[in-house]
């Protein structure tokens, strides 16, 4: 698709037609704890259009799974979230074929004229009932603990389509058919979640996220505990879901895999995205130091590991979050960067010295 009209607004900028499917703005997420606030998520804002698939990426503990979980409500009663999150409500789209290999309900979902949601203030029984596992899909980071463990794979699955309206009489064969399609046999259905590997598991809780079609998926690192095969068969399977019209927020460490299907590319670091842009534009030229210097730690790049450590998000700079690290640190750092226009496809980097932008 075209990355030119996919990218992120700056706050406050008017999205272009056709609209995001989802457009998250001021996400800002603390965790009371007894001593210390942790600042998991500041000012966040992105879009994600039909047909997309965003990559957030970075280094563990930045904020990217309490970005997924704050997007469905799943935080813990400690957490504190302000912003907004719309989602545009979708409806089934008659006469759209479904992919041949999906086996969602017999319509792919599309907009409707009816108004967008804000997930952070519309209530839990609206989350409940509408959003998650149906408007919105979860492929959960730790998929073996988050799954019911006394049904089997196959009895949680067919529930699954049921539940999203399969006949009685089709869902077991529409079950198969997504087990394959995730790279599972059939027969591993028959085992509870916690006789199978982490693996299997994963491709479990990826099933059952994909059985209602959900118009958006947010796949927690969907790939960790897979072997390169299994990893690129699941990267080529979101990235068909995508191609098919849904939009797709694959959180990753793995700058390979987001290179391979991602369309957009966030970079979180300290709980902060600090550049978002076109992949190809991402990885041929990233603008942000960070940026640069995850690339620069790939091994088939300089395999240099990014030096020193993230600061604690309990006592975080009020300037640059990465100044500490950063080798092209100036004075003009004390003061917190805004989001700047990089490249030539929309992208943006929250830097006072953007690589390859003139000063
Ligand atoms: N319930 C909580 N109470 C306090 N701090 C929390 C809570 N949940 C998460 N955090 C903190 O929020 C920060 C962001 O966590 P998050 O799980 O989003 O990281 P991540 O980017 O997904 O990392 P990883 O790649 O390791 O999964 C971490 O410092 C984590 O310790
Ligand atoms: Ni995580």
């Amino acid at each position: 698709m075209s990355t030119a009209d996919t990218l992120p607004t700056v706050a406050g900028a008017v999205p272009v037609a056709p609209g995001p499917l989802l457009a998250v703005e001021g996400l800002t997420v603390r965790f009371r704890l007894p001593d210390a606030v942790v600042h998991a998520v500041s000012d966040l804002c992105l879009e994600i259009r039909p047909g997309e698939l965003l990559a957030v990426v970075g280094e563990s503990g930045c904020g990217k799974s309490v970005l997924a979980h704050a997007l469905l409500g799943l935080l813990p009663g400690n957490a504190t979230v302000t912003g907004s999150a719309l989602l545009r409500p979708t409806m089934p789209a008659a006469g759209r074929a479904p992919a041949p290999a999906s086996v969602g309900p017999p319509t792919r979902t599309g907009p409707t004229t009816a108004g967008p949601v804000d997930l952070f203030t519309c209530g839990e029984r609206r989350l409940a009932r509408q959003v998650r596992g149906r408007a919105v899909g979860l492929v959960p980071q730790s998929p073996a603990t988050a799954l019911t463990p006394v049904r089997t794979g196959r009895r949680l699955l067919v529930e699954t389509l049921r539940a999203h309206g399969h006949p009685r009489d089709r869902a077991p064969a529409a079950a198969d058919r997504l087990a394959t399609e995730v790279g599972l046999d059939p027969a591993d259905l028959d085992h509870h979640p916690h006789e199978l590997s982490g693996g299997m598991a994963q491709r479990l809780a990826l099933a059952l996220a994909l059985a209602p079609d959900p118009p958006l998926l947010l796949a927690d690192e969907p790939t960790t505990g897979l072997d390169r095969p299994l990893v690129d068969h699941t990267l080529d399977l979101l990235r068909r879901r995508c191609d098919d019209g849904a939009a797709v927020l694959l959180i990753t460490h793995d700058l390979a895999a987001a290179r391979r299907v991602a369309d957009t590319v966030a970079v979180m670091y300290a709980s902060r995205i600090v550049e978002h842009r076109p992949a190809g534009e991402l990885f041929d030229g990233p603008a942000h130091p960070y940026s640069a210097a995850l690339l620069d730690a790939l091994p088939e790049r300089a395999f240099r590991p990014v030096p020193g450590h993230p600061p604690m998000l309990t006592d975080l700079p009020t300037g640059c979050v990465f100044a500490a690290r950063c080798p092209a640190v100036t004075d003009a750092c004390r003061l917190r960067p805004e989001p700047v226009p990089v490249g030539g496809q929309g992208g943006v980097a929250a830097c006072h010295h953007p690589i390859g932008v003139p000063a």
